[in-house]
């Protein structure tokens, strides 16, 4: 596809844009359009206080939802909640300059005359009311003429007519979908854009093919606009200038799994996020309550998306990067590329079970004790076969009392004594609470953490025997090595993580001991924390703020920090970056999303994982059978064309079937090519000096793993707009210019090769220089 029709670049020819857009005139459209806006805040005002007193009174609006009746705002108690999503989120200062203002859309709809017929907007049957009701308020008619206004939420007067219609109500849809071929009744669409609540200039777009007298066309058009811009710190949305074949996949079902595949750049995360905006505004019932994950590569991508969905007025979404997913564990660090390939293939779940089934180190290997009067012993095979036969039916945590009952059989069998049931009884009897009995359990049958599994295999003996026929002696030895080296620093890696899951459902959650909590302790208790070995101590948001999580010194207590429960369940789940999942992180995923609808966004071409056969089956087997649909996206919109058709050369020679979009933007510009040299630093240093001169926003240098050290100095220089970042760091992320250190290097370093040079190649929206 190539640019939407919808776009500025295709108004047509004879629109008298141009010949209109001298400054008094765009001046009069602005302060027509301030007029409506003002009255927009005025009634937000109103209505802010409104619902302060609602809140004031207990009333949780919320509760009513939005479900699919009521899908354009209906009701008082909808417009409060917005209201007063639009004043907590102003408090933040979350709707900044850097966002298009509330009020950011304006529709021109000529309803009869147009065409002779019915208007074209294709309403659904809640858009048809909303767009009736519409008509009364926010039409300034002239005959069939109605003016409908577009914002981040639907606003209504006293009278409860809509000022602003929220962008996701199908009333708003004409606003996305109308083209010139087919204007659905559009006659003009119309971007506002703001600073707070001052409205500093419009872009129209013409969908007919002459304007009617009446009509003033100003501007070059919104999308251009958008793209020029400088890039922040943070992904922005995209409410005011989305495409219309975007807005399909925005606004497709619910159910089932979608996919959105496409290149570098061509909005997918953006349309993403718009889509679980559009979720739970459409389906605010099922997605508030239920919950909706967003799993993305890495923290500094969380980082960098976390205000798009606030600032369209939603904050009940969960983000978590792939080192986060699992509670009380959060991690960035990388594994050495065969380690990580070894711990994201299924093979690994052999080890796992091994272990997990395996004895506890230091467990002792013989029962021994006097019990109602008799001398029992059980020797180590016999505890072996118990705890094999428990484990077959039980998971570990939760099985302490059936291993105890299973020992307790095992030790009257032990005794050779037949037919005497009064006898059995009796000792069973004692058996039960017998000291000797208790103590033995304790140590033998202790609550696992999932984590100390992984810490059991430090010991690359231990992991050669538990993955035989699985892993060979040398990646066995890896593996020791890798959890050694998480002993040694006090930190799992993102690959441990699925792990640390997958142990976690076999073992089942830690049981609180009865009389002590573990791994929490009441503030207030802790007189001299340092006694405890405690450095910091952390308030654990959530259900009692009177708790903290209690940071240990020692790398075993953080490793081990925190408590892992049952993992929370999800009503839809977005999986960003999605061709990089390995196999363990989608049953990871997969774990959390047992009864959910999926978003699943990708681009094969930039994956980091390289069986990615292993990968499609285990996804395969998260999604289930449900249904799918798919949407493609093919517009480049990130980056300059010079920069994108420079990349896609690179990946053309060696990934023939890469998904390569087409890019939009010219900027007149080449890539840079210079050499490296032998003074890395110094070549660096030239090539940021011209690119910061070039550009207002940030600028980063992507570096293979072999100059990190010595380039790292330069991150946060000129104010914080330089950054320092690994390739693998970047997906996800766009800068507004990059210098990309020794390609070569960077495919011979990474397990994706060129596919994460692919990756670096394509952050830089206007500028890029490559030192080779
Ligand atoms: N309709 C639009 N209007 C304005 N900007 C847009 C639009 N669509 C996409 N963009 C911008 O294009 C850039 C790339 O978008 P995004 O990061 O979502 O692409 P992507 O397909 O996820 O890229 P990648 O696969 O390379 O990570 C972002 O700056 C985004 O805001």
């Amino acid at each position: 596809m190539s640019v939407s029709p919808s776009s500025a670049q295709t108004r047509p020819a004879s629109a008298p844009a141009h010949e209109a857009a001298v400054p008094d005139v765009v001046a009069h459209q602005i302060a027509i359009e301030q007029a409506h806006v003002d009255l927009v805040f005025a009634e937000l005002e109103k209505a802010g206080l409104r619902a302060d007193v609602v809140k004031a009174e207990g009333l949780a609006r919320t509760q009513f939802g939005r479900s699919v009746e009521t899908g354009d705002a209906e009701g008082t108690g909808l417009f409060e909640r917005d209201a007063l999503m639009f004043h907590a989120a102003r408090r933040r200062s979350m709707l900044d300059t850097q966002y298009e203002g509330l009020v950011f859309g304006r529709l021109d709809i000529d309803h009869g005359t147009l065409r002779g017929g019915a208007p074209d907007t294709q309403p659904t049957a809640a858009g048809t009311s909303n767009g009736e009701r519409a008509q009364r308020h926010t039409a300034s008619r002239t005959e069939d003429r109605e003016v409908r206004y577009i914002g981040r939420l639907g606003v209504r007067d006293d009278d409860y007519e809509p000022l602003v219609i929220d962008w996701r109500a199908p009333a708003a849809s004409p606003f996305y979908r109308a083209t010139p071929v087919q204007p659905m009744g559009v006659l003009r669409r119309r971007v506002l854009r703001s600073k707070g609540a001052r409205v500093i200039g419009v872009e129209d777009d013409l969908m007919v093919p002459e304007a009617p007298d009446d009509l003033v066309v100003v501007g070059d058009g919104a999308l251009m606009a958008a793209l020029t811009r400088s890039r922040g710190e943070r992904m922005r949305d995209i409410v005011a200038t989305i495409q219309a074949h975007q807005d399909e996949a925005i606004r497709a079902s619910a159910r089932g799994v979608t996919e959105i595949t496409g290149g570098p750049g061509t909005g997918k995360t953006v349309v993403a996020l718009h889509r679980a905006a559009y979720l739970l505004y459409s389906e605010r019932r099922r997605f508030e309550s239920g919950g909706i994950l967003v799993v993305g590569p890495s923290g500094a991508y969380t980082a960098y998306i976390e205000r798009v969905l606030p600032s369209l007025g939603e904050e009940s979404v969960t983000l978590r990067a792939l080192g986060d997913a699992v509670d009380a564990v959060h991690t960035e660090r990388l594994d050495p590329p065969e380690v990580a390939r070894a711990k994201g293939s299924t093979r690994i779940r052999t080890l796992l079970g091994n272990a997990a089934r395996g004895r506890v180190p230091d467990a002792p290997t013989e029962f021994r004790a006097f019990v109602a009067g008799r001398a029992v012993r059980l020797e180590a095979r016999i505890l072996d076969r118990i705890r094999s036969q428990v484990l077959r039916q039980h998971q570990r945590n939760l099985a302490t009392a059936a291993a105890q009952a299973a020992l307790g059989e095992a030790a009257w069998a032990s005794l050779g004594i037949t037919g005497d049931r009064e006898a059995k009884a009796e000792f069973l009897d004692k058996w039960e609470d017998h000291l000797d009995v208790e103590a033995f359990m304790a140590a033998w049958w202790p609550q696992v953490d999932p984590r100390e599994v992984l810490l059991w295999l430090a010991d690359a003996e231990l992991v050669r025997r538990h993955s035989r026929g699985t892993f060979d002696d040398r990646v066995a030895g890896l593996l020791a090595a890798s959890f050694a080296t998480a002993l040694e620093t006090g930190t799992w890696s993102v690959s441990d993580v699925a792990l640390i899951d997958d142990l976690a459902a076999r073992l089942g959650p830690v049981q609180d001991a009865p009389t002590e909590e573990r791994g929490f302790y009441e503030i207030e208790e802790l007189d001299d924390l340092s006694q405890y070995g405690v450095t910091e101590v952390q308030p654990i948001s959530g259900a009692r703020e009177t708790r903290a999580e209690v940071i240990a010194e020692d790398p075993r207590g953080r490793l081990l920090a925190g408590r892992i429960g049952k993992p929370d369940e999800y009503a839809h789940v977005l999986v960003d970056e999605a061709q990089d999942l390995s196999p363990m992180q989608w049953r990871m995923i997969g774990r959390r999303a047992r009864h959910a609808s999926w978003t699943v966004v990708g681009d094969a071409a930039q994956a980091s994982w390289t069986d990615l056969e292993e990968a499609a089956a285990a996804r395969e087997e998260a999604f289930g059978t449900q249904q799918r649909q798919r949407f493609h996206m093919d517009t480049n919109y990130r980056n300059a064309r010079e920069i994108f058709d420079y990349a896609a050369d690179v990946v053309r020679r060696q990934v023939p079937d890469a998904d390569i979009p087409n890019a939009v933007r010219e900027t007149g510009h080449d890539v840079v090519e210079a050499p490296l040299g032998s003074d890395v630093v110094a070549a660096v240093r030239g090539s940021l000096h011209e690119l910061l001169e070039q550009v207002a926003g940030s600028v980063a240098v992507i570096t293979p793993q072999r100059y990190a050290a010595e380039l790292a100095p330069l991150a946060g220089s000129d104010g914080g707009r330089v950054q320092v970042v690994d390739p693998m760091s970047t997906k996800g992320l766009e800068y507004d210019a990059v210098v990309v250190v020794d390609p070569a290097e960077i495919t011979r370093e990474s397990p994706g090769g060129v596919r994460v040079l692919y990756v670096a190649l394509t952050r830089a929206a206007h500028r890029m220089t490559v030192l080779a």
